[in-house]
């Protein structure tokens, strides 16, 4: 058994972004931008008014009040074309281009029209109400760095800077292939003893949410040839994840099936509970994400290596942040030589901060544990007895 952060590292090592594509940013939401990208215009393009009101020059402002002749109209997206001289004002609307000789807008609930005059009762000051050409941005300034995930906020930036074309890093095509005889695809018949593949729809749910292509291969039965001719499919993947047929018995396959030609086993259990017997290796170009059958297994240890996995492979860091942490609820034993992954309640106390409860029950098989969790706590290797309070880290489950 190797440690956990071994485990990930040998996973993790030399692996090199995939390349990029181009999308239309309708198609760009959460995919990891590849390259920098610079505004192609200066926003706002001109100093435009940030209100509806009137374009004056400050120094007709003193006295107030102060009754200035009408000279024309300036819409957003119309320009003025002439020029505010003295004693001179332009009705003027939000977004609308300040027109030239004007320095100030004063706001039209604080002045009077009547006939071809306005009489300014109130002014901000000079440069009021007038947001500067370049406010939110310069053409040619970087907007969006590279190697992020594209947000709703990002997109509209991306619009705004007119750049309708983002470089992303492809998606990882991912082959899911579920092992066992006793395993059959949901909504299929069940027969006596058999379970249902929930395996192989969660790593495509989760394969999608990290951004990846999923590819279903199937249901591999315990056969070695047949079990090899599933492997082989996944030729042109950026990646294969098996689960099922990882650990010791005779009809647990895939530590065989790695020993053939063109195949190659790089590791064989990690020590941690749930998902011990993992494994990690190549079908001929393919590297291979051997995940135990457990449901509750292959989920964290699809969180804890195949997540990491995919985001390197987009370019981003394997961790989306720092380890988050929490007190316990209640008292822990102390842990053996598998770092633990407790499937636990996660709750706020009276004064905000995380408490995290550990489930009584924590077989691997149960998913209906995993799906009530709200993290999980992780125990490392030989950690002491831990009373109520102590701190630990924590893994959140939201959205996953
Ligand atoms: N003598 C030993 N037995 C076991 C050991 C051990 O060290 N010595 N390790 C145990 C641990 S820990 C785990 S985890 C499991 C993992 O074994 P496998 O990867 O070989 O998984 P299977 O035996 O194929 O299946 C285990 C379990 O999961 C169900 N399963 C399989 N595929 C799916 C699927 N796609 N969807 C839902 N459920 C699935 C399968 O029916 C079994 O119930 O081994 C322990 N044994
Ligand atoms: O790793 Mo197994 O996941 O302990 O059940």
């Amino acid at each position: 058994m190797i440690p956990v952060a071994e485990a990930r590292a040998r996973i993790l090592d030399g692996v090199a972004p995939l390349p990029s594509e181009m999308v239309g940013i309708g198609q760009a939401l959460g995919r990891v931008l590849a390259a920098d990208v610079a505004a192609r215009l200066t926003q706002p393009p001109a100093d435009v008014s940030a209100m509806d009101g009137w374009a004056v020059r400050a120094v007709d402002l003193a006295p107030l009040p102060a009754t200035l002749r009408r000279i024309g109209e300036a819409p957003a997206g119309r320009p003025f074309a002439g020029t505010v001289g003295p004693g001179e004002a332009v009705r003027i609307f939000t977004g609308a281009v300040l027109p030239a000789g004007a320095d100030t807008v004063v706001l039209q609930e604080d002045c009077d029209e009547a006939g071809g005059a306005v009489t300014v009762r109130e002014s901000g000051g000079r440069g009021r109400w007038v947001r500067p050409a370049g406010l939110d941005f310069r053409a040619g300034e970087i907007g969006l760095a590279a190697d992020r995930r594209l947000t709703v906020r990002d997109l509209a930036l991306a619009a705004a800077m007119n750049v309708p074309w983002l470089a992303v890093r492809r998606r990882p095509r991912v082959a899911i292939l579920a092992t066992g005889d006793e395993v059959v695809m949901p909504g299929d018949p069940v027969g006596p003893g058999c379970i249902v593949s929930s395996n192989g729809l969660a790593l495509a749910a989760l394969v999608e949410r990290e951004g990846g292509l999923p590819v279903s291969l199937g249901i591999a039965p315990d056969d070695p040839a047949a079990l090899a001719g599933h492997l082989a499919a996944a030729a042109g993947c950026d990646l294969l994840v098996t689960t099922g047929g990882a650990s010791v018995g005779e009809h647990d396959l895939m530590r065989q099936a790695l020993a053939a030609p063109g195949t190659r086993l790089d590791f064989w259990k990690v020590a941690m509970r749930p998902g011990k017997p993992l494994l990690s290796g190549r079908v001929g170009e393919v590297p291979v994400l051997g995940l135990p059958g457990n449901p509750v297994s292959t989920l964290v240890c699809a969180l804890v290596f195949l997540r990491p996995l995919l985001r390197a492979l987009q370019g981003l860091p394997p961790d989306d942040g720092p380890a988050l942490r929490a007190r316990l609820a209640t008292p822990l034993a102390a842990n053996d030589r598998r770092q633990d992954y407790l499937r636990a309640g996660l709750e706020r106390a009276a004064d905000g901060s995380l408490l995290a409860r550990a489930f009584p029950k924590q077989d691997s098989s149960m998913l209906s544990a995993l799906a009530a969790a709200g993290c999980l706590i992780v125990r490392p290797p030989l950690a002491p007895t831990a009373p109520a309070g102590t701190e630990v880290e924590i893994i959140p489950l939201d959205g996953f």
